[in-house]
């Protein structure tokens, strides 16, 4: 059985560092999937490399819940799922609303995996008058015009944006003076909110960006490679062609199928 089972006083979560809570989940997902295969405890090592961390840095994470595990033994899993459970504030239920419920905000609101994380759908919240009443997963849209009303009904404190930015911070200026203090923001856009409201931004496009920059450098790094590898005669260019600033003729610019890069890697 698992160690460290000692109730801490609520207070102490406020001392767990950010990046600690930024892995909570990871951990959690990974808990959760052992708990589904009724898998009673789990090492660190296990553990860590389920969830994708480094195993020193888990324990570390772990000792902030004053959970410490067993040596020989490891982590009970129900335990621990419950343990960080409750420090996310997963053991009660978040009402939210979504606001802006065209591709993304219907897609939002048909994904199962907020309500079995404790996140319930409280309305979908839509600025166009068209779109009242219409079932989107299994529930009617609502008017913006609703939106002050149904956030006490429901002491909704979680908004989820979905709108085309240019109606983002309208949308987040309304959302916070109804009394939400947390933000998931969809929209491309920068939010400015009172001190006292979390802002998290999720933007796939930034991350497909930052792929492209690594496949990029991976590209960059087997040519290289190659290169170093098979010393090769210089290269043959074709003669000078007439119109190009240089001189130099871009169609041996070729990438690896021919296509020409935009940037060359160097
Ligand atoms: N973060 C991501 O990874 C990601 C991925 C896809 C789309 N997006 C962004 O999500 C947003 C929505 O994209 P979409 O494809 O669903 O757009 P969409 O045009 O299909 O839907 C936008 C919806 O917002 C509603 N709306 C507009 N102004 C509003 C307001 N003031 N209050 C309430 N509702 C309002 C519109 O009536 C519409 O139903 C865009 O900003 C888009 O750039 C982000």
């Amino acid at each position: 059985m698992a160690t460290g089972r000692t109730h801490r006083p609520a207070t102490r979560s406020r001392g767990i560092p950010e990046a600690t809570v930024a892995r909570l989940p990871l951990y959690l997902r990974a808990l959760t999937a052992l708990s589904e295969r009724s898998v009673p405890t789990v090492s660190s090592e296990e553990l860590a490399a389920a969830a994708g961390v480094n195993s020193a840095k888990l324990r570390k994470d772990f000792s902030y819940l004053g959970s410490y595990g067993t040596r020989g033994v490891g982590y009970d899993v129900e335990y621990l799922v419950y343990q960080i459970s409750r420090e996310l504030g997963l053991t009660q239920d978040w009402p939210v609303v979504i606001v802006g419920i065209g591709n993304l905000g219907a897609a939002l609101a048909n994904y199962g995996g907020f309500a079995s994380r404790g996140f319930r759908v409280a309305a979908l919240i839509d600025a166009d008058p068209a779109m009242a009443g219409k079932p989107v997963a299994g529930i009617a849209v609502q008017h913006t015009d609703e939106l002050e009303k149904i956030i006490n009904d429901n002491g909704v404190s979680i908004g989820v944006i979905a709108t085309p930015a240019g109606a983002a911070q309208q949308v987040c200026d309304r959302l916070v003076s109804y009394g939400v203090t947390s933000i998931l923001n969809f929209a491309p856009t920068v939010l400015s909110v009172p001190e006292g409201v979390d802002v998290r931004k999720v933007d796939l496009s930034i991350e497909l960006q930052i792929l492209a920059f690594h496949e990029q450098r991976k590209a960059g790094e087997e040519a290289s490679s190659q290169d170093a590898a098979q010393p090769v005669a210089p290269p043959v260019r074709p003669a000078p062609a007439a119109g190009t600033e240089d001189g130099h003729d871009d169609s041996d610019r070729k990438g690896p199928d021919g296509d020409v890069p935009a940037v060359m890697p160097a």
